[in-house]
């Protein structure tokens, strides 16, 4: 086994375990404040990959996300690269169009190329002089005593380092958290859902976009859905979202035809019928998993952060922007902590675990609210009702999308708001609120 070297002196060595999207975010935000950042990243270096691993193509950005990136001045470099989205789309089985905004006029989502936001943030933290990113390096083992990790590589040896801290951002099967399950007073709860999802792609069409850019395209059917995000080589990326049982009912093109004429017409000549008897079948649906857990930390030694500490199921488009926003809150604790790291880390897991937890349960909620509750008239004449209490008491009422997506608002402030504000909302109704 061969011993890596580890360089001290007056600074902490921070060792990042993950450069995926929040691992890259923060070792930035650690070689800011002049810590020796080491990222071990398992897989190969993604701005060398000739196939890049791994799925959902895009992904949807907002207000938390884009202020952890201009933390560390890169929020203007990746706006520039996405794609604004307005509103919901929603398609309905007839093929109507109709958009439900997001918020007020000027308030959008953006659509990212995930691949391209993890090499930006990569190269973005070897400019870092005291950052080195070491890929291929897969943590297998690593103890809290001692800060010691144990990392293999692809020609199967192994190589150990040590740190002072150990930042666990390795995403929803983290390697790091397994040492946390073996502790006593861990509290951890996995739930996978019963539904999986499998990407489809729409092609430009005579070089254009198939369909309107600048929304979140939505076929909601109740159990299940349909979405799609606008790329930037004008394609979209369609998403469907079903039970497994539906998903395995479907052994045939014809079958995957058959289908999407029942419920989805108007996609099959943007999709193309030959595109997707083909396309169905290319990868197995894939699964979703909610994890919560708490504390986020051990001792001075090790904190979770990302996905490692709460991978959530997508529905809100939170969570990367959560996991973005940890590192922001976790940096407002260190200056209020002077660094001290035994304070620190109790005080971010006591902060951070409410919120996260709150966000893994929104999204929950918000698969219901986006393939059933958008066909209600009664969500939509209730949506209409919340934006004008909006405009009529902008800091009372606050629609609960607006909170969770344009501020910083804290997660579970969020939830606790919205459900006063739909008592509220309810009461201003009985009464014939003139509205
Ligand atoms: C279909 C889908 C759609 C989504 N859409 C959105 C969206 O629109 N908006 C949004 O905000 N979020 C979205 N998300 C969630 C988002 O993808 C995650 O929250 C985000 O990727 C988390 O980032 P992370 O860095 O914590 O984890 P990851 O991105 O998974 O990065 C973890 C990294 O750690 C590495 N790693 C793993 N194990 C080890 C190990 N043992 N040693 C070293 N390295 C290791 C991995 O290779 C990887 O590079 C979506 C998720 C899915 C599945
Ligand atoms: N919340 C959710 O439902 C989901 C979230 N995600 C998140 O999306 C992001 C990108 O995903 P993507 O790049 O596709 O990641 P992958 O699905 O490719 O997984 C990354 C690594 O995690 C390990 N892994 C994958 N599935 C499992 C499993 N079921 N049990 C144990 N380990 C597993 C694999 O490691 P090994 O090589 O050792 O097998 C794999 O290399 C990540 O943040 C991930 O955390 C991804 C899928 C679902
Ligand atoms: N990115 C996603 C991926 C999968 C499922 C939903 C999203 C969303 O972003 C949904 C959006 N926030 C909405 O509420 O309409």
């Amino acid at each position: 086994m061969e011993e890596s070297a580890h360089r001290r002196g007056d600074k902490k060595v921070v060792a990042v375990v993950g450069g995926g999207l929040v691992g890259a975010l923060n070792a930035c935000f650690f070689a800011k404040r002049g810590f020796e950042v080491e990222v071990f990243e398992t897989r190969e270096d993604i701005r060398k990959a000739k196939v890049v691993k791994g799925r959902s193509i895009n992904l949807a950005l907002s207000h938390r996300g884009r202020q952890a990136l201009k933390h560390v001045g890169m929020e203007d470099k990746i706006v520039s690269k996405g794609i604004p989205m307005n509103a919901r789309m929603i398609h309905s089985l007839s093929g109507k169009q109709s958009p439900i905004p997001y918020g007020k006029k000027g308030q959008y989502i953006l659509s990212v190329d995930r691949a391209n936001l993890n090499k930006e943030l990569l190269t973005e933290a070897e400019t870092y002089p005291n950052t080195t990113l070491n890929f291929d390096h897969k943590l297998q083992d690593w103890r809290a005593e001692t800060g010691l990790m144990t990392f293999a590589r692809p020609d199967g040896s192994k190589t150990q380092t040590q740190a002072d801290l150990i930042v666990g951002c390795d995403g929803a099967f983290s390697a790091v958290r397994k040492q946390f399950l073996r502790r006593s007073r861990f509290n951890y709860s996995q739930t996978y859902i019963p539904h999986g999802y499998m990407e489809l792609t729409m092609p430009p069409r005579n070089g254009e976009f198939a369909m309107k850019p600048n929304y979140l395209h939505i076929w909601p059917r109740n159990t299940f859905m349909m979405i799609a995000l606008p790329n930037l080589d004008k394609t979209f990326t369609c998403t469907l979202f079903m039970p497994f049982e539906e998903f395995e009912k479907i052994t045939t093109g014809d079958e995957v035809i058959e289908f999407f004429q029942k419920y989805f017409p108007d996609a099959i000549p943007l999709i193309g019928a030959a595109a997707l008897r083909r396309d169905y079948f290319r990868l197995p649906a894939q699964a979703m998993v909610s994890v919560k857990c708490s504390p986020y930390h051990i001792g001075d030694k090790c904190v979770l952060m990302g996905d490692a500490a709460h991978a959530v199921v997508p529905f809100y488009g939170q969570g990367m922007n959560a996991g973005f926003e940890d590192c922001i809150v976790f940096d407002e604790i260190m200056n209020q902590f002077n660094e001290d790291f035994s304070v620190v880390l109790p005080e971010y897991s006591r902060v951070r675990v409410p919120d996260d937890h709150a966000i893994a349960d929104l999204a929950m909620y918000n698969y219901v609210e986006m393939r059933a509750h958008v066909n209600s008239k009664w969500f939509i004449f209730r949506k209409h009702v919340d934006n004008l209490l909006h405009l009529l008491m902008p800091k009372t009422i606050i629609p609960l999308y607006t909170m969770v997506t344009f501020t910083r608002t804290r997660y579970h402030v969020a939830v606790e708001r919205w459900h006063w504000q739909d008592k509220v909302s309810f009461f201003l109704l009985l009464f014939n609120f003139p509205l």
